[in-house]
């Protein structure tokens, strides 16, 4: 029999639960046990779904109140001594290194957060000392879990990091400088005592995710397998049977690290990313190993294509027998939101074509059937699934025949402005007029609770769109004049009419819909709810020059139009996966480009397209695919800006700093001004751009707006000090890394007033 299985499961649960009740705890207002009790009955609600499916293989330490990674430092003893050394309960202490705790005498900031792999999800980095000691939790969580799952009578198959990735994704603490995979010999131990314990506890089998099997590993880390898994191997019938797991990419390049693993009960692959991998795969398992294909997609809500699974899944079973393959998700399901049920609003039509968690658990269920029984046990689920794949295939909101004729029409010219730099710049400056260490900001100011309130009226229909377009105008009064009062020198509107800076333009473009309930977890308690591409892209009408064009009427200050860029507005979307991203972006930079054409006609001369995403969407892995990537998406963010004239000045927006190994593709994009965060990186970093000779603008943020500090004058003037090491009075814009929309006023007043006076300073000093 073809097992089915899953290899994670959403957490925040259907109405999310886990955040309410996290955040709920926070805040005080609930108890701890108040919320292990919640953690308790959302770990049994979501096994619950998928036995009731007929999952066979369910896991369990899947959950996790803040990140699993980070359960791990508490597995694993390594908590750093600044936060163990307050003695704090062990959930306290969790939260402490998830988010840092200002309390009660104690000041602690929260350990480093980044993006895990190319997903929106983001964990906690592992942080490890030169003298690192490991210890095992008495009570480890993957084997609590385990039990808690078996006293409800469901066996699981608990997760746990590996052990290679668990050091290859580790760094070394602040002031430290251990490399962590030396670690290995002293973690290991660790592991088999856990194994041996989950073993022990009845677990038969368990999933050890090593997921950097797909990155291009360095040579110590890729070496690290073959002496951890003998030791985790030599357990032989004292340890459960071990899933090695790898997902979001192919580990073709890391091959012969199989030969390695030989010991291990079965591998599992990413086939929805890589289906191409399975043939050389399957040649490396070993004569009784098993294959786990992962065929029901963890990363996107669409519907499996029951077909093209089945087919991928009869392939394995070809090569290897019904008893070595096992039917799985592609990833953990952690990335789609919970259950499809919850969508009210959505019309029938595009509803028929998702499938979030709930729904994914019976699909692999169904596979599972069609290729144990034949496909006439699940006639019927086939059948429909056949239509639905069919409609959305056929569909009118998938194809348009105008978008797809102008994309057909798009020429190399269309990429590049009419003339380089220094002519377009001789245009500007002669209707911008600008000073020297011109000041702006990014866009959004702060949007207060009465704008909140006013939209969430307007949503609801409680105000007339009249009304709340007064109300809005009467917003960008109010920023207008205080931009006037702090003597800025390129104005923005504010943005109060944006929700989200990619639903926001969602709403406006066609191709898209919109969930009520459809969240994801970002990180901590934090979810978003990514708009959803569902067919061919246009503009029907401008999305964004009212506003602007209202804020520049009432001021003589150059006034900038605010736009999201091709990329950003593609990576914060669930895309769609039956045509190529390349195909979606470009079909976003038409739409783009149309509005900054139309915002150059109603008089803006200064035109922001915002892409804070473009880093992200880098493959994992270097090389081709990496200049693939680049080359389509820097063309999108390209074919968005160069409709217009000289005269009009181009910015772009990015809020990172690691833009090193990138500094090509941002150089690429030909904007004529470049903001980007680094009020908390060494300016140093900017060196790159006199190495590179980078000829145009730029404002490297001068304070950090993620936090409601404001910066002493002092600090920006030594900031802006630095970077002249680095750039040339003549190129440099004063503004802070990001948009200030989680700020309040007074600290954005305070801080913009400092930002404006170390600017006017500079602007005396070198005009002498
Ligand atoms: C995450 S980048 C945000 C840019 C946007 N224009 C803002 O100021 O909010
Ligand atoms: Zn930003």
């Amino acid at each position: 029999m073809v097992q089915s299985s899953i290899l994670g499961f959403p957490r925040m649960g259907r109405l999310r639960d886990l955040k309410k009740a996290t955040e709920a705890y926070w805040a005080d207002k609930i108890s701890r046990d108040d919320l292990l009790a919640e953690g308790k009955r959302l770990r049994l609600e979501h096994w619950k779904i998928q036995k009731d499916a007929g999952v066979d293989v369910i896991p369990s330490n899947d959950f996790a109140f803040y990140d699993q990674v980070l359960d791990h430092h508490q597995l694993f003893g390594t908590i750093p001594e600044r936060y163990s050394k307050y003695n704090l309960n062990p959930l306290d202490e969790y939260f402490a290194m998830g988010r840092g705790l200002q309390k009660e005498g104690i000041d602690v900031p929260s350990l480093e957060m980044v993006k895990w792999f190319d997903s929106n999800y983001h964990y906690v980095k592992p942080t490890l000392q030169d003298n690192q000691q490991f210890k095992l939790a008495a009570e480890p969580k993957p084997v609590a879990e385990f039990l808690e799952a078996k006293a409800a009578g469901i066996i699981t198959r608990p997760v746990i990091l590996g052990p290679v990735s668990f050091l290859t994704l580790a760094k070394a603490d602040r002031d430290q400088t251990v490399d962590p995979i030396t670690l290995l010999e002293k973690l290991l131990p660790l592991y088999v005592e856990l194994l041996s314990k989950l073993k022990a506890a009845g677990a038969e089998d368990v999933q050890i995710d090593e997921p950097v099997l797909v990155f291009d590993l360095a040579e110590k880390s890729k070496a690290a397998f073959k002496p951890a898994y003998e030791k985790i191997g030599a357990l032989g019938a004292e340890g459960p049977r071990i899933t090695l797991a790898t997902y979001f990419g192919d580990i073709v390049h890391n091959i012969d690290v199989l030969a390695d693993l030989q010991n291990l009960h079965s591998i599992h692959i990413d086939l929805v990313r890589n289906p191409e991998q399975l043939d050389t795969v399957v040649a490396a398992l070993g004569p009784k190993q098993i294959l786990s294909a992962g065929v029901v997609d963890g990363r996107n809500i669409w519907k499996t294509n029951f077909k093209a699974a089945i087919e991928k899944v009869e392939n394995a079973i070809q090569k290897l027998g019904k008893d070595r393959v096992i039917v799985a998700t592609s990833s953990s399901l952690l990335h789609v939101p919970h259950t499809l049920a919850s969508e009210k609003t959505l019309d029938a039509e595009v509803q028929d074509w998702f499938s979030f968690a709930v729904e994914k658990a019976t699909e692999v269920v169904v596979i599972a059937k069609a290729v144990t029984e034949g496909p006439a046990a699940v006639r019927e689920q086939l059948e429909a699934n056949a239509k639905s794949v069919q409609a959305r295939a056929s569909s009118a909101r998938t194809n348009d025949p105008a978008v797809k004729a102008r994309q057909a029409a798009v020429t190399p010219e269309m990429h590049n402005r009419k003339s380089a730099f220094p002519e377009r710049y001789a245009e500007q400056t002669k209707t911008l007029k600008l000073p020297l260490f011109p000041t702006t900001t990014i866009g959004s100011f702060p949007q207060t609770k009465e704008i909140r309130i006013q939209r969430n009226k307007f949503t609801k229909g409680e105000i007339t769109p009249a009304e709340y377009e007064k109300f809005i105008e009467k917003e960008i009064q109010e920023v207008v004049k205080i931009q006037e009062e702090l003597d800025l020198d390129v104005f923005v509107h504010g943005e109060p009419e944006r929700n989200d800076m990619v639903q926001y333009f969602g709403e406006r473009l066609t191709g898209y819909v919109f969930t009520t309930h459809a969240w994801v977890q970002s990180y901590g308690s934090r979810c978003v709810r990514p708009p959803i591409i569902v067919g061919d892209i246009s503009r029907p009408a401008p999305m964004t020059v009212k506003e602007s064009k209202y804020a520049a009427s009432i001021s003589p200050k150059p006034m900038k139009g605010m736009l999201t860029g091709p990329i950003t507005c593609l990576r914060w979307s669930f895309p769609r996966d039956d045509v190529h991203q390349s195909v979606q972006a470009q079909q976003l930079a038409l739409a783009l480009r149309d509005e900054v054409v139309d915002l150059e006609a109603a008089g803006i001369a200064v035109i922001q397209v915002d892409e804070p995403a473009l880093r992200e969407g880098l493959p994992l892995r270097t090389g081709e695919a990496r200049a693939a990537y680049l080359k389509w998406a820097v063309d999108s963010f390209k074919l968005s800006t160069a409709g217009v004239t000289d005269g009009t000045q181009i910015h772009s927006h990015f809020c990172y700093s690691e833009f090193q190994d990138f500094f090509y593709a941002i150089a690429a994009l030909d904007a004529d001004v470049l903001s980007i965060e680094n009020s908390k990186s060494d300016a140093k970093l900017l060196k790159v751009f006199i190495d590179e000779a980078y000829p145009r603008h730029i404002g490297p943020g001068v304070y950090d707006i993620h936090s409601p500090r404001v910066p002493t004058e002092q600090e920006i003037k030594d900031r802006i000090e630095e970077m002249l090491a680095y750039l040339s009075p003549s190129q440099l814009w004063c503004n802070p890394d990001c948009g200030l929309k989680t700020r309040g006023w007074p600290e954005t007043k305070a801080a913009l007033t400092a930002m404006v006076n170390a600017a006017k300073y500079f602007r005396q000093k070198y005009s002498q």
